[in-house]
């Protein structure tokens, strides 16, 4: 179990700053995932953790040890960690019991010993019985596990994956999920992953770091981020937020008080007095009764069925360029003005 550290670490590709002074901890044996936006650089500070970068500055400890700062660079195959690409990257003529043993055999380990570091790894992800097959015969998510495996085997104290489900269906994606729960936990490796698909991460990983433009915008674990967005670009990029200015007059036990649509309306929060954001996402609105104190106008633009529900597509009264999301189990008309009660939320400061 390695824990991570990095300390104002940064790399540029020519004008653009891929990672921007990222200062980070992951603790060891957590399964950790680092989320953002297209071009946001994890894919970038990945690489750097692995070694398959070099830093323009900053320092990167792994269980203590520095591995890159300074003058000092130690190659990705001398860092002691496991990667899994979403590539698999198997070798095709060999069988699914040498692929696994061939990081081994590199570290030119007794054959006995090998056979049973392989068979351990290959049952630990569910393929003991495949041994000798070869990768063309099997599914995507079996050459997916064996990638695994082969990384496991080595026994590592971290490894790093990168987006290790993306090349699978949506199907064999959720059955991997669970798998991949179990395989860490009895593993009991660091797991640090890179995904662009925040549900994943969501469901995957103990602690989920958002990225933007280089930089680390918030470090929680899922229900946090959820909850307690830090900044209004988490608000918006998980679980399909929207964030709606307000001015915020004052704080109370429970969060803000916040005047939208000429209403004053509870929130929980942590802003100060002044320009605001409220962060609500689908199930923090409901329709509601017309007399519930904390309700909001807004006219239905558009709706779609989808799990059962209707999905309204909302425009707030007096709110310009914000459509918000509700769902109700019953059809609403389109450009009918509803009322819609607050349950939830969150209160942000907003820059002036
Ligand atoms: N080898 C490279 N040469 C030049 N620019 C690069 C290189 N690798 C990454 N970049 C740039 O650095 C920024 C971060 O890229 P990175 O691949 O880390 O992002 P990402 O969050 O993983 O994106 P995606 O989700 O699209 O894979 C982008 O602007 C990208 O164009």
């Amino acid at each position: 179990m390695q824990d991570i550290a990095l300390s104002g670490l940064t790399r540029h590709f020519g004008a653009v700053p891929a990672v921007d002074g990222v200062t980070l901890s992951v603790p060891g044996g957590a399964f950790f995932a680092l989320v953002g936006p297209s071009g946001c650089g994890k894919t970038t500070l990945l690489r750097l953790i692995a070694g398959l970068e070099a830093p323009d500055g900053g320092t990167i400890r792994l269980a203590g040890r520095l591995v890159a700062g300074g003058p000092r660079f130690i190659p990705a195959e001398e860092r002691g960690l496991g990667m899994v690409f979403q590539s698999y990257a198997l070798w095709p003529h060999m069988t699914v019991g040498q692929n696994v043993a061939f990081g081994l055999a590199l570290r030119s380990m007794p054959r006995a010993a090998r056979a049973a570091r392989v068979a351990e790894a290959l049952a630990l992800v569910g393929l003991a019985d495949m041994e000798d097959r070869l990768p063309h015969r099997l599914s995507g998510g079996q050459r997916q596990r064996v990638a695994l495996a082969r990384s496991l085997a080595l026994r590592p104290g971290l490894i790093l994956l990168d987006e290790p489900l993306a090349n699978l269906d949506a199907h064999l994606r959720q059955t991997m999920l669970s798998e991949f729960r179990r395989i860490h936990r009895e593993a009991g490796t660091t797991f640090v992953f890179v995904t662009h698909d925040q549900n994943e991460a969501m469901a995957l990983a103990d602690r989920v770091a958002v990225m933007d433009r280089g930089r680390i915008e918030q470090v929680a674990p899922p229900q946090d981020l959820f909850a307690r967005p830090a900044t209004p670009m988490v608000a918006r990029f998980v679980g399909g937020g929207r964030t709606v200015p307000v001015d915020v007059l004052g704080r109370t036990p429970a969060g803000c008080t916040l005047r939208l649509q000429d209403r004053l309306l509870e929130v929980p929060g942590a802003a100060a007095t002044g320009p605001g954001w409220l962060c609500l996402r689908a199930r923090d609105l409901t329709p509601a009764p017309a007399r519930d104190a904390q309700r909001l106008s807004a006219r239905v633009v558009d709706q779609r069925f989808e799990a059962g529900d209707y999905v309204l597509s909302l425009a707030l009264d007096r709110v310009e360029g914000v459509t918000l999301e509700t769902t109700s189990p019953t059809p609403a008309t389109l450009g009918a003005t509803l009322d819609v009660g607050l349950r939830g939320g969150w209160v942000l400061p907003r820059a002036a």
